[in-house]
């Protein structure tokens, strides 16, 4: 027999190998004449060998040979006998594509590590997962078998199959996460791969977004752990899956982990051998290879899974973080000069450092999916929240029906009986006092978990982040930041707010303070957010914003006069504002004013903001001004003057000349509350109409069965539904492309939705008669608050301008 090696040189006996072979293989060649060993190059972890067996003549057998590597491990690694009973259950029980398996050896003395054989498979490997030289039809169906792959492996019904104690199925990501932080800890710092803070920011980060399924059992399944496209043979000819390779990883729990770092490409390149790090949605999607929406949307058609978009954010953000600390195992390893893998190992420090970056970098993005299965994979899915998927674009999910159903069931108890009780006191004496019940609602609305809804996740973070370094076992503050809700989600319960002028501050989702906290959140540092941010949240006190001036046109904000003048460590400030809303409150304790800092900057540089303790000596507020008679006791909007008002530097927000860059960023998601409220309130306008034409006869009908109500009412009805859709649309785009990408929309829905309202409430105040136009109904206030958001926020015109101009930069560009 003569013997040969290729390849990395191997450190084990050929002839023992063989001899172990031949009585433990089944159908092994008793006496090959030649035998060809050479270890594939791709891969680090558990050494792989292809074993060709020669009988004489052109006779060849083939077989795989998986060992562990050599030297000391860590813990629970290269568990080589996992691998082979995982393969041996799949292979006998199941038609999950893997290779069959011959033997398994776990004595040492053999090769010098247990190791398995197994059989070859003829077929492709897809190294790239770009399928460069693939016709754009290959490639996608390629996609479409992977996803069926995984979707396969993840139907394994494992008690079935004897797999039933192959791991804990509980807690798994959390578990994970203990497990690669540690291993990252073992394989870092003094003499090993270099340590890097943000990997144990991102531990902490991930240890507090651990979905809620994570805890369950029932959702478990087997994990495969490394499923990507490398790791999975390919026909030779056909687009089909024969084998999943690599099961080192592979245990029981959470699937969804599996799913993501399927999608890791997309993001991040993962090929350690390159520099390069941008994924190929940044690089561009080759043609024929599906989005990650349209690959995410097979694997759950194939597998039953619902649409993961609630926890999306974490399962990526986790196999970024996995890989990252896998990376640094493999370094160490190479640094200590047992690792196989040569270069590829001593890049993967490099790499492991880009792959946290990443992570970071996903959970900071607002949106990471779409709020639905891309349209043509919807009508697959089968369960009961993807049958509404069928009926709309925009269906709620079901943390999201959950959520609106309390909040429905709060203001059916709650606010709306109050209503006559708020306005009574409104309108005495003791007017600019805020009524006890109010604060109790707010207490029951913070224990019911309906608190700071409007919260959206990313700004949630930056608040633990900046506040706490990321580190908040505060339970306390935690149920401060809300439902970790995007924009899209909470326009479904700002909406049922919008219903009553009294019910957005018990939810503390009232304006300006959310505006103002945004403000905080994404401007301010830590010790303005200390001071003013947690304070906010907690509900305890109110805040304004004073921009608008009663001398200058004040729609350009350029024209603002308020001089902000720095002397020493101070900032005096001299000016006269309007419609300061909410300073009247007395609650309110911290204004944020607009002013000027410096007239010979840019236009768009001259202005500054500034925090100003209301209590401040000179801040005086003047009056209430009135909307046609309403003054919004106790809120209020107040005429403020300030005079020589004197505040430290420190209360600067962003830096100097950022004005205007905060005024921007502002009233992004600020305008879209406001417009789906006025949804609500449209609603409320509807419910009313229907319900006094179902009651009151005039000319001896009902006035619902006249034909011109019925023309009304639906035209209302076409209205309502119209503008309800281009808010929402606004609001998936502000998450998905940002403030200043969705200006377009944002500035259509900020024009419609106050119109819509006006016509429809006014419709319903006509059907009310004399009493729509009264107090006695909330008709009349409703319209009022409808009719200051063609000016408040920016008049229609300023919008209107805006959708022009983007319209004839289009048309310019063609
Ligand atoms: C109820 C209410 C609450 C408010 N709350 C606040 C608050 O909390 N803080 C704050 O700072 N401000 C607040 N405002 C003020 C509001 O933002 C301003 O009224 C608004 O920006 C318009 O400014 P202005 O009143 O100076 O009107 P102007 O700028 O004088 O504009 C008057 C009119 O000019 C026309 N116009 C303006 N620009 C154009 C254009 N480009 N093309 C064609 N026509 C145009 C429009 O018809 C517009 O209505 C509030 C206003 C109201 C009514």
């Amino acid at each position: 027999m003569t013997v040969q090696a290729s390849g990395v040189v191997h450190d084990f006996n050929v002839d023992v190998l063989v001899h172990y072979c031949s009585q433990h293989v089944q159908a092994f060649p008793l006496a090959p004449t030649h035998v060809k060993v050479s270890q594939f190059g791709h891969g680090q972890s558990n050494p792989t060998y292809l074993l060709e067996v020669s009988l004489g003549g052109s006779s060849v057998k083939q077989y795989v040979l998986r060992k562990k590597p050599a030297g000391k491990l860590l813990q629970s690694a290269h568990a080589v006998e996992r691998e082979f009973q995982v393969l041996n259950a799949l292979g006998a029980h199941t038609l999950v594509p893997v290779p069959k398996v011959f033997c398994l050896c776990t004595d040492s003395a053999v090769i010098g590590t247990p190791f398995y054989i197994m059989e070859y498979l003829e077929g492709r490997i897809f190294l790239d997962p770009k399928l460069p030289g693939l016709a754009p039809n290959r490639r996608r169906q390629i996609y479409s078998a992977t996803a069926k792959a995984l979707a396969s492996l993840h139907s394994a019904d494992v008690d079935a199959i004897g797999l039933g104690k192959y791991g804990r199925r509980d807690n798994y990501c959390k578990r994970q996460v203990d497990r690669w932080a540690k291993q990252y800890l073992a394989s870092t710092g003094e003499g090993k791969s270099p340590r890097n803070p943000k990997m144990l920011e991102l531990v902490d980060w991930l240890q507090q977004h651990i979905p809620s399924e994570d805890s369950s059992s029932a959702k478990a399944g087997l994990v495969h752990g490394d499923f990507r496209i490398d790791n999975l043979v390919f026909h030779p000819i056909e687009d089909k899956v024969i084998g999943i390779l690599d099961w080192e990883l592979s245990t029981l729990g959470n699937q969804m982990c599996d799913v993501a770092y399927s999608t890791l490409h997309y993001l991040v390149d993962v090929d350690v051998d390159k520099l390069q790090n941008e994924g190929i949605e940044a690089t561009g999607i080759p043609e024929g290879i599906p989005s990650l929406p349209e690959y995410l949307a097979d694997y759950c058609s194939a597998s039953g899974k619902p649409w993961p978009v609630d926890e999306w954010k974490f399962y990526v953000a986790f196999s970024l973080f996995r890989g990252a600390s896998i990376c640094a195992g493999v370094h160490c390893r190479w640094i200590m000069g047992n690792a196989s893998g040569g270069k590829r190992a001593q890049n993967s420090g490099l790499k492991g450092d880009a792959l946290i970056g990443a992570a970071w970098s996903f959970i900071e993005q607002k949106s990471v999916l779409p709020q639905h299965p891309p349209s043509g994979h919807r009508g697959q899915f089968n369960n009961s929240e993807d049958q509404n998927a069928l009926s709309g674009g925009f269906v709620p999910t079901k943390k999201v029906v959950e959520l609106r159903d309390r909040l429905m069931k709060f203001m059916e108890d709650h606010i709306y009986p109050m209503e006559s009780e708020f306005n009574k006191l409104a309108n005495s004496s003791m007017r600019w006092t805020v009524h006890p019940d109010e604060e109790k609602l707010k207490e029951m609305a913070k224990k019911q978990g309906l608190w700071n809804l409007w919260l959206p996740l990313d700004s949630a973070a930056r608040a633990r982040k900046l506040l706490f370094d990321g580190k908040n076992d505060n339970k306390a503050f935690d149920q401060l930041l809300g439902a970790g809700l995007s924009n899209l989600e909470y326009g479904y319960l700002c909406e049922v707010m919008g219903r009553s002028v009294w019910a957005p501050q018990v939810f503390n989702c009232g304006a300006p303070d959310t505006g103002n906290m945004e403000v905080l959140l994404r401007y301010g540092n830590k010790e303005q957010m200390q001071e003013w941010l947690v304070p906010l949240l907690e509900g305890k006190i109110r805040s304004a914003f004073a921009m608008t001036e009663p001398q200058v046109a004040s729609s350009d904000a350029t024209n603002i006069e308020c001089s902000i003048k720095r002397q020493g460590d101070s900032y005096i400030i001299n000016g006269k504002k309007w419609w300061t809303s909410g300073a009247m409150d007395p609650r309110c304790k911290i204004l944020i004013v607009m002013g000027k800092t410096d007239l010979s900057a840019p236009k768009h540089k001259q202005q500054s903001m500034v925090l100003v303790d209301i209590q401040s000596p000179g801040v005086q507020v003047i009056r209430p001004l009135t909307v046609f008679g309403f003054d919004e006791a106790p809120h209020g909007h107040a005429e403020v003057h300030f005079e020589n008002v004197c505040v430290p530097a420190k209360n600067v927000l962003l830096a100097e000349g950022g004005g205007f860059e905060i005024a921007q960023g502002r009233l992004g998601p600020g305008r879209l509350h406001h417009c789906m409220r006025l949804i609500g309130a449209a609603e409320r306008g509807m419910e009313l109409m229907v319900q006094r034409a179902l009651q009151r006869k005039t000319f001896g009908k009902f006035i619902a069965q006249h034909g011109s109500f019925q023309a009304d009412l639906a035209k209302c009805r076409v209205e309502l539904e119209k503008t309800r859709l281009l808010v929402l649309e606004a609001a998936d785009q502000l998450d998905r492309v940002g403030n200043k990408k969705a200006r377009g929309i944002l500035a259509m829905a900020k024009v419609a939705a106050p119109n819509m309202a006006l016509k429809v409430i006014d419709m319903a105040m006509q059907v009310h008669g004399g009493a729509g136009l009264s107090g006695d109904t909330v008709l009349s206030h409703l319209y009022a608050t409808a009719r200051t958001l063609r000016i408040a926020d920016g008049p229609d015109e300023v919008h209107l301008g805006t959708i022009a101009k983007l319209e004839l930069q289009k048309a310019s560009k063609l």
